[in-house]
């Protein structure tokens, strides 16, 4: 990381619960304002259960009960208060599967901001731009923005869901497993994109890869059943790992 970051994002003692099967036994992490922190470890651990808590996901979901505290600049992301539509907007969402609406590409990127009220054409040209920009799309689509998103490749398809993301001006990117779905050039352009802007946004990421979370990573998280077992730079955690359960994953004995 080139520029100075503060702490954007700090969570204490999470725990959830599907029904009454603990999930998240406490987890505490800190998010830099700028940076790539990968969330690495098995299936099942409670990677994209940890993600989703992140901007209330799982209020969608019945039967989930989150405790512990999640600190967002200084607010309270589970305040009864907070506008989660608002929460959305500041901590956006790439999921696995490339989502772009059943509409143009053009009007995927000005989604958010058309739900914010902005109506000015000017204001909106602009956004989408510098948005597919930020997510090195643009110069591939730039020529065809009115036509249908779905016509795109999974890989543009899957810039122009972060551009989408990107238009709202969010302070944190949460990415599932972004390029599990992607042929490998698609993966190798979207950590690109990701490695672009991480001077700009926290990201955090899912992911299975463990070369993607050391290729991009600057910071890496490793959970096992429920627990954070280890955290710190991500060349620490895996050239020498504290714990031996790292270490064991890192070399690929199980996971
Ligand atoms: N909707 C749900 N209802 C009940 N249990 C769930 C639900 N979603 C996840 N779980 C359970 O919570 C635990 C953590 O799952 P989670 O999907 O967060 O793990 P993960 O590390 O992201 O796994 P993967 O890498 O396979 O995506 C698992 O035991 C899983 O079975």
């Amino acid at each position: 990381m080139t520029k100075q970051s503060e702490t954007i994002l700090e969570t204490r003692n999470v725990k959830l619960w599907y029904g009454d099967k603990e999930a998240l036994h406490g987890i505490d992490l800190d998010f830099n304002s700028k940076g790539i922190t990968a969330l690495i470890g098995p299936s099942g651990s409670g990677k994209t259960t940890y993600l989703r808590a992140l901007n209330r996901m799982h209020d969608l979901e019945e039967n989930v009960t989150v405790t512990g505290s999640f600190n967002l600049l200084g607010k309270d992301i589970y305040a009864p208060t907070m506008d989660t539509v608002d929460l959305r907007k500041r901590v956006g969402m790439v999921f696995q599967q490339p989502n772009p609406f059943p509409f143009s590409i053009y009007d995927n990127v000005a989604f958010g901001l058309r739900l914010a009220g902005v109506k000015d054409k000017k204001v909106l040209d602009q956004a989408v731009e510098e948005s597919l920009r930020a997510a090195s799309v643009w110069d591939e689509v730039k020529d065809d923005l009115n036509k249908s998103a779905l016509g795109l490749s999974g890989g543009q398809q899957q810039r122009v869901s972060i551009a989408r993301v990107l238009a709202t001006k969010p302070d944190v990117l949460l990415l599932d497993e972004p390029t599990s779905a992607l042929d490998p050039v698609s993966s190798h352009n979207i950590e690109e994109t990701l490695l672009s802007l991480r001077d700009k946004y926290a990201m955090i990421i899912v992911t299975h890869s463990l070369s993607q979370a050391s290729r991009i990573s600057d910071k890496t998280a490793f959970f096992l059943s429920g627990n954070l077992v280890e955290y710190g730079d991500t060349r620490k955690i895996f050239l020498e790992p504290e714990k031996k359960e790292t270490a064991d994953y890192i070399s690929g004995r199980f996971g």
